[in-house]
């Protein structure tokens, strides 16, 4: 049964710092239990504000950056390159700083690559390359350590929206069209997908965020509150600052 566990910081620039101090230690773990980790990125600005804050923590010369897979919980469907696609911010904020194996870096497919405008095409081969790195014991999905999350205002999650088509998506990975956040086409992990993730953490600050956090960690359905449904095997992690927590019961709340 996987717990929840609710950490509150005071401020937005103390939260990415909290995040990235916190993924680091993972990884470290990780690799010296497994020998190797595997972490899902996601899209964002408080995302980025967490890479950042790797890049700037000593503590990330300790990981072996070349024993990681890094994947991604979705992706704007761009011309690679394009400063809004979730790779290019995270390859600015950190990925480009580090030593790591390039074929263990797995960006979703741009909308210039091989599947060209396809976007259902461009899914379907991020599926592929998930099912090509599966688990022992699993056909589609690698092991995950952590997966990373944002959260909308709307409680949306990775391009998981509101009663949109891709939350009754039962494959592993869906081409998301009309998105409620521009750009309107995305590829996203599905929530089943999201669900195998070891630790599933939900990173969120600001005001604007409060009423989704506080719905989803109130119980709220995972079809209206995406982020809801975004739960791990082993450990849900909602990280946020006291803005986003504002709406969050008393009693679901621990600062470990
Ligand atoms: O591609 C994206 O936009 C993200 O994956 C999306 O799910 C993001 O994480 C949330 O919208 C929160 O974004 P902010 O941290 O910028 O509020």
């Amino acid at each position: 049964m996987s717990e929840t566990v609710v950490v509150v910081v005071p401020d937005a620039d103390i939260l990415a710092s909290a995040v990235a101090a916190r993924l680091v230690v993972r990884i470290i773990d990780a690799q010296a239990e497994r020998g190797w980790a595997s972490i899902v990125l996601t899209g964002g600005r408080v995302a980025a504000k967490v890479l950042r804050a790797v890049k700037e923590l000593p503590a990330s010369d300790a990981v072996d950056w070349s024993r990681i897979d890094l994947w991604w919980g979705d992706e704007r469907f761009l011309p690679a390159g394009h400063p809004d696609r979730n790779e290019t911010q995270a390859r600015a904020a950190l990925l480009d700083a580090l030593a790591l194996d390039p074929a263990h870096v797995h960006a979703m497919p741009a909308s210039d690559g091989p599947d060209g405008d396809d976007a259902k095409a461009a899914a379907a081969r991020y599926a592929h390359e998930l099912a090509a790195a599966a688990r022992p014991g699993s056909s589609e999905l690698p092991h995950f350590d952590v997966l990373m999350l944002g959260v909308g205002e709307d409680g949306h999650v990775a391009s998981l929206f509101p009663e949109h088509p891709g939350v009754y998506e039962t494959g592993t990975v869906a081409a998301v069209h009309n998105s409620p956040k521009p750009p309107p086409t995305r590829i996203t992990l599905s929530m089943p997908a999201i669900q195998t993730a070891e630790e599933v953490w939900l990173i969120a600050a600001g005001k604007d965020k409060a009423a989704a956090a506080g719905m989803a960690i109130g119980g709220a359905g995972p079809k209206q509150v995406p982020a809801a449904g975004a739960v791990g095997t082993v450990k849900t992690l909602w990280l946020l600052d006291r803005a986003a927590a504002a709406n969050v019961p008393p009693r679901a709340r621990s600062l470990r």
